[in-house]
């Protein structure tokens, strides 16, 4: 198993779809499969509020057994995640703010950066996590400026190496 993480908009989906590929693997999107059974994100933070997220989200990791999985920006938060996560094969995929600034402004689908001070949020969030991905990393990439392909060849001889 490899687990991609990182912060919102880092392109965990987008990176790990291409890795995927790359590794003829199949791939999996934990937020995609919350969705599937559950609703959209912002319905269920709405709704349910975060904590009542972050319970489906560990099922719905707990049940995404093989291949590349693109995990949720604050899914390495809950401990059962990070014990999974542990298991396997772990991508950290860096983002800093400038370039963070451009991806998230017109997205509307993450609940936790909704309204003005969208990059602030993200960069507060990302703080208070970046200790987390920093010590479940066992590949760590920087993506500003480069493509998905580019990460992806960053990526691949780096997992040859573990
Ligand atoms: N290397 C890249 N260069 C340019 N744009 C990118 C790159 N990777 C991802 N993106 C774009 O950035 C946005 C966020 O990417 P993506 O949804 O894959 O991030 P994520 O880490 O999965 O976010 P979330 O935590 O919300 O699930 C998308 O619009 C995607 O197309
Ligand atoms: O970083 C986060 O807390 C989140 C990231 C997204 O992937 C989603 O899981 C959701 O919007 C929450
Ligand atoms: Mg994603």
């Amino acid at each position: 198993m490899i687990y991609l993480i990182g912060p919102m908009a880092s392109g965990k989906s987008t990176v790990g779809r291409s890795l995927a590929t790359a590794l003829s693997t199949s791939f999996a999107d934990s937020d995609a499969a919350v969705v599937a059974h559950h609703g959209t994100i912002p319905q269920i933070f709405a709704e349910h509020g975060e904590s009542h997220f972050r319970d489906l989200e560990v099922q719905a990791l707990a049940r995404l057994l093989t291949g590349v999985v693109a995990t949720g920006g604050g899914a390495v938060l809950r401990e059962e995640n990070q014990q999974l996560l542990s298991r396997g094969t772990v991508v950290y995929l860096e983002l800093g703010q400038q370039a963070a600034a451009e991806r998230i402004k017109a997205d509307s689908n993450r609940p936790l950066l909704a309204g003005d001070e969208a990059l602030t949020v993200w960069a507060s969030v990302y703080e208070k996590r970046r200790p987390i991905y920093e010590m479940l990393a066992d590949v760590h990439v920087v993506v500003d400026g480069k493509s998905v392909l580019q990460i992806v060849e960053e990526i691949l001889p780096q997992l040859e190496q573990l």
